[in-house]
């Protein structure tokens, strides 16, 4: 795995959010994306090779609206980018990690994205990227 590719929060109401993020970081954000997949509409900050992806569902049966109900808005998941995301998949099978989508499914800002089961990465929900080229 390269960097920490984005960090994944959870929000109630996209807009508000972003205006705050945008306060917090001094920035604002570069683009808002619908990914009908995952039934989340996102907006993204970049922060040096880093990014910040607000999540907000888009509909009930989206993951983002069953973790704002059963915990609440905050920090989601950990997506981390990597340069063979079938290669890493493998080799995280084989370390013993649940694998959530062994077939990469389409991300958001033009990435594959596997999940891993945060109940085999210490309650951490965690996200593979790989750049579409
Ligand atoms: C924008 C697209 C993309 C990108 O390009 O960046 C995204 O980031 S999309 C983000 C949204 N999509 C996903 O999260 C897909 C992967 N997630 C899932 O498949 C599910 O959410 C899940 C992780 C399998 C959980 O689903 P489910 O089992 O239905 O949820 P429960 O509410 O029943 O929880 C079970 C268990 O897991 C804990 N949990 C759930 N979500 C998280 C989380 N984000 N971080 C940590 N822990 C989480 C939950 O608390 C339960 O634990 P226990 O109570 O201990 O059983
Ligand atoms: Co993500």
């Amino acid at each position: 795995m390269r960097k920490i590719e984005h960090i994944g929060i959870a929000v109630a109401d996209l807009e508000k959010s972003s205006a705050l993020f945008a306060r917090l970081l001094g920035k604002e954000h570069f683009k808002t994306e619908l990914v009908e997949g995952e039934g989340v509409e996102t907006s993204f900050f970049q922060l040096g090779e880093t990014k910040v992806e607000l999540l907000q569902a888009t509909r009930e049966d989206s993951p983002i609206a069953k973790y704002i109900d059963r915990k609440s808005e905050g920090v989601h998941h950990i997506a981390f980018d990597v340069e063979d995301i079938q290669a890493e998949v493998e080799r995280l099978k084989a370390e013993g990690f649940e694998i959530l989508n062994e077939t990469p499914k389409l991300g958001a800002d033009n990435k594959l994205v596997v999940f891993l089961h945060p109940r085999s990465t210490n309650g951490v929900l965690v996200e593979l990227c790989q750049e579409i080229s």
